[in-house]
């Protein structure tokens, strides 16, 4: 199975006495380690600077920045943390650098984001700030912003910055649920599992994740399973607001949590909540692909309304003689499994010859890669989209 594309959460902290460690990365590690404790005030004045010097990028923000706005810096440093690990962080810069498009990012604008990230570090890790130290980061930041700019530019010759994507359909399936449908303005192409970034009408420049709820569809609709969480702008307003007619925007795709068809391994899939979308991607993948491998698809909810996608998932069951879908209902009378997902895929098995794919809340798939690996299967087998990026989806 390929690596998955690493996320900033996906990477281990890097060993504070890792005896492999450059130079480099040892005075950037201890930076790292100085400003730990005051990462809030850093993030606000690496923003402060960065805007007061250059108010022209303050275009490319949000304009309230509460919710998502040490994402850049946070992504910087995680980076800077492992630049010894070249490897692992290009598949992971490259897609920052893709993704950055979207937010009318031009390479033009990377050295004044590197002035305003030396002025933070050097402001609050100033016992261990020394020429040395600057000479570090700056070449740090330079080996960084040149892989994120390149990978613009390369993406820049054969994709758009953006999509527009028309809403066609709208349907409420729960009080707070909904599956949206829409249609890009060019094709747009993805591989089931993955996720793009989205962003509405009503909150210019706020973007969050969602899954393709389908794998790639002759007609080229996407549809996407939003749920309305509390104080979720984005997620509220295409619940709430959305209809026929709005006109989103849609980031590129992004995210490995995609079949791995050089293998007969079977597919354990577990879907928490809206989580189901891209198991429901994956499903009509493996249907696709003409070699048929056992898939079993535990559907946690929490309540048995809250099964808002069961039917389709039962139809889908009804013709593929390959799939098993199993819902489990944490509380209350169920039509399926009652408990939480992790204990009831305990229950069936053996599953060392399967995959797995995890897709759900953070606190489903921590407590699903413990009974997983318990089971037997080895973390390699086992996919799901980062934790940081499941956070960044909320709202
Ligand atoms: N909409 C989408 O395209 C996608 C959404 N997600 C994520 O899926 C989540 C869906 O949230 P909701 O629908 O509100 O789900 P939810 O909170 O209603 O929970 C869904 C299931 O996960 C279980 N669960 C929750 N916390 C658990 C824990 N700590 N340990 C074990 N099981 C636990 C519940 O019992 C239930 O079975 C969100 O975090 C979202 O970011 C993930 C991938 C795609």
């Amino acid at each position: 199975m390929a690596p998955a594309a690493p996320s900033a959460s996906a990477v281990p902290s890097a060993p504070a006495d890792d005896p492999n460690a450059s130079p480099d990365a040892i005075l950037v590690r201890r930076t790292l380690a100085e400003i730990a404790p005051v990462s809030d005030q850093v993030t606000s004045y690496f923003y402060s600077l960065l805007f007061v010097r250059h108010p022209d990028l303050r275009g490319l923000f949000p304009v309230a920045m509460d919710a998502q706005r040490d994402r850049l810096l946070k992504a910087l440093l995680t980076a800077a943390e492992h630049m010894d690990s070249p490897a692992v962080l290009t598949g992971y810069l490259r897609q920052l650098g893709r993704g950055h498009r979207k937010y009318g990012t031009q390479a033009t604008h990377y050295p004044a984001v590197g002035e305003a990230l030396l002025g933070a570090l050097s402001r609050y890790a100033s016992s261990s700030w020394d020429d040395e130290t600057e000479g570090a980061w700056v070449r740090t930041y330079t080996t960084i912003s040149q892989i994120m700019i390149d990978a613009a530019a390369e993406n820049e010759l054969h994709a758009p910055a953006w999509w527009q994507a028309e809403v066609v359909s709208h349907d409420l399936r729960t009080s707070d649920i909904a599956v949206v449908t829409v249609r890009p303005d060019q094709p747009y192409p993805f591989v089931a599992g993955q996720y793009t970034s989205l962003e509405t009408p009503w909150w210019p420049r706020v973007w969050r994740h969602y899954s393709f709820a389908s794998a790639p569809r002759p007609d080229g609709l996407l549809s996407f399973h939003v749920k309305a969480v509390p104080a979720g702008w984005v997620s509220n307003a295409l619940v709430h607001h959305a209809r026929p007619g709005d006109v989103l925007r849609l980031g590129p795709p992004a995210g490995s949590m995609t079949v791995d068809h050089s293998t007969d391994n079977g597919l354990l899939c577990l879907g928490g909540g809206t989580g189901i979308a891209p198991i429901k991607a994956l499903v009509e993948d493996v249907a696709e692909h003409g070699h048929r491998r056992p898939v079993q698809v535990f559907y946690g909810a929490r309540h048995d309304e809250d099964l808002y996608d069961i039917e389709t998932m039962l139809q889908l069951q009804s013709v593929h003689p390959w799939l098993a879908v199993r819902p489990v209902v944490a509380e209350g009378p169920s039509q399926g499994l009652t408990g939480q997902l992790p204990e009831a895929v305990r229950e069936y098995g053996p599953w060392h010859e399967y995959d797995a794919y995890l897709s759900g809340p953070p606190g489903m798939i921590r407590s699903s890669l413990d009974a997983l690996k318990g089971a037997g299967i080895p973390l390699e087998r086992i996919r799901h989209d980062s934790l940081e990026e499941l956070v960044g989806a909320i709202g």
